[in-house]
């Protein structure tokens, strides 16, 4: 995942961008960027660093205009360096800069055909250099001088054709306005919305819809698997699908973790959608295990918090919040390398003793993904004088690489790949482990939204909904991408050559 932005409005987006990229700063933690664009001239300010660092005021004020795309990322191609940050240029033809969540499966053939047929150059490993190269290149073939929706929606529907994987992205065609689009199957989210201003409508394309509130932002709706949506400068926005056969398959993981609960995508409100997994799973509890000794329910700050309250009221077992966050400390599972990730968890999380000390405690988290927060905090309710600690996954066991926009290339990283329940059990020393069932999953998100017929679930089936993804295709991934080969490329790519950073 990562955090996508677009606007067009009646006055400067430059604070509007930074602030809905702060809202979405839980999406990607490695860099920021935003471009915005006045008198055909645009102006781009990207680097590695959280939204905060990456901005100082003398940036803000050259980012003039009002019209512009931000991004947060979270690298799942190419690099971690701010070569790689977005949102990417390309000059042919227009200008345009695009900003992109999700990832292109086929990335390596596209690459080929880009050299050898289009003649596009790329710069970088990114797949989102390959997805604006073939966007733009299927804008060129209009061969007109003044750009038409028809022609926007045209170019998309060639993207559809050619490209494969997730991708939720927008972009700004300089001197024309912005575009939104969404792969067919919908796998990653975004959302668009309006705010009525006396001088005219605003208009705003994020990955969520919590970045529309927080900006005073009516959601117009989701955009649909497949569709466009084309904003000019002057405000006058149109709608089209632009692919065959849409079949929406929504990546159930961000109604999981990835998603902030106050957020509906797909018409789904995440936060109920939580809820419910809660529910679900303590009714599993009462099902398997109807004489349990759980005295109290602990959240694993901070996304397993809502479903861990209403599995408490469920169970009807006292919900206590027995370890407290660090507020300045980011996301563990999003960041870059394992030797991080494990160092977070202890500075970030702190258990008050009390709560743990000679009780029968039920630790509850949204996902077990690495292991890396279950095996350390169980530990810690240990160290904390806790008698059984119990632990429960609002989500089935994660046992599959992710091709689409999450940073999990690696089955061998996944601590419940190739093992059984009562295996996992062990290696992360809890007392009992209890898993939400799939089926409960789905029913937890599907009824918030009836429509959705399928999901992208791969990373607990194995099942890809994109034929290319092969066997030999997740070997090469998991070689490439594996947390070992990242930190190797890490300590060669330290130093970039920058090309078109306005900095
Ligand atoms: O098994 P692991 O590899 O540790 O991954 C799973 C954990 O990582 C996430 O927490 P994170 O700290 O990223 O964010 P949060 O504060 O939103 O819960 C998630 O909520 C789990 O707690
Ligand atoms: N997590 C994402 O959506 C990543 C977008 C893109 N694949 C990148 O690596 O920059
Ligand atoms: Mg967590």
């Amino acid at each position: 995942m990562c955090g996508i932005v677009g606007m067009v409005s009646t006055s400067p987006v430059n604070q509007d961008i930074y602030d809905a990229l702060t809202v979405l700063q839980h999406r990607g933690q490695d860099a920021a960027g935003i471009v915005t664009t006045e008198n055909g001239r645009l102006y781009l300010r990207k680097e590695n660093g959280l939204v905060r660092d990456v901005f100082r005021t003398d940036h803000m004020l050259r980012l003039v205009g009002n019209a512009g795309v931000g991004h947060v990322r979270y690298p799942t191609a190419g690099v971690d360096s701010s070569a790689e940050a977005q949102p990417f240029y390309v000059n042919t033809p227009y200008g345009i800069c695009l900003s992109h969540n999700g990832n292109l499966t086929n990335a390596e053939t596209l690459a080929k055909e880009l050299y050898r047929s289009d003649r596009r150059h790329l710069n970088t490993d990114s797949d989102t250099e390959i997805l604006l190269n073939v966007f733009a290149h299927e804008l060129m073939l209009s061969e007109r001088l003044e750009l038409a929706p028809d022609d926007i929606f045209k170019a998309v529907s060639a993207v559809h054709r050619r490209c494969r994987g997730g991708y939720a992205a927008t972009a700004l065609i300089t001197g024309y306005g912005l575009v939104g689009f969404r792969d067919p199957n919908g796998i990653r989210p975004v959302v668009y919305g309006k705010r009525v201003t006396e001088d005219g409508t605003d208009y705003m394309i994020a990955s969520e819809s919590v970045a529309l509130d927080a900006l005073g932002f009516e959601r117009i709706g989701d955009i649909e698997p497949g569709e466009a949506v084309v904003i000019t400068l002057d405000g006058q926005i149109q709608v089209q699908q632009c692919a065959d056969n849409p079949v929406h398959s929504p990546c159930i993981f961000e109604y999981v973790y990835l998603a902030r609960p106050d957020s509906v995508i797909d018409n789904v409100y995440v936060y109920k959608a939580r809820l419910r997994m809660g529910t679900f799973l303590a009714e599993k509890i009462q099902r398997e295990w109807p004489d349990h000794d759980i005295d109290v329910v602990i959240p694993i700050p901070s996304t397993s918090r809502t479903a861990a309250v209403e599995l408490a009221n469920q169970l009807d077992v006292k919900y206590r919040e027995g370890f407290i966050k660090n507020r300045y400390i980011g996301r563990t599972f999003i960041m870059p390398g394992q030797q991080q990730r494990v160092k977070s968890v202890r500075k970030k999380l702190n258990p008050i003793d009390l709560e743990f000390a000679g009780k029968n405690v039920l630790l509850v988290d949204d996902s077990i993904v690495r292991g890396t927060t279950s095996r350390q905090i169980i530990d810690m309710a240990r160290d904390a004088g806790a008698n059984k600690v119990y632990f429960a996954s609002a989500a089935p066991p994660v046992r599959y690489p992710n091709v689409y926009g999450i940073d999990m290339p690696s089955a061998s990283e996944l601590v419940a790949h190739g093992h059984s329940d009562e295996e996992i059990c062990s290696v992360i020393g809890a007392d009992r482990l209890i898993y939400q069932d799939l089926a409960d999953l789905k029913r937890a998100v599907g009824l918030g939204n009836e429509a959705i017929q399928e999901y992208e679930d791969s990373v607990f089936t194995g099942r890809y909904i994109t034929p290319d993804v092969s066997p030999e295709y997740l070997q090469a991934l998991e070689t490439s991408r594996s947390d070992e080969n990242k930190e190797e490329r890490r300590r060669k790519d330290n130093a970039v050559l920058e090309i078109h950073n306005d900095s």
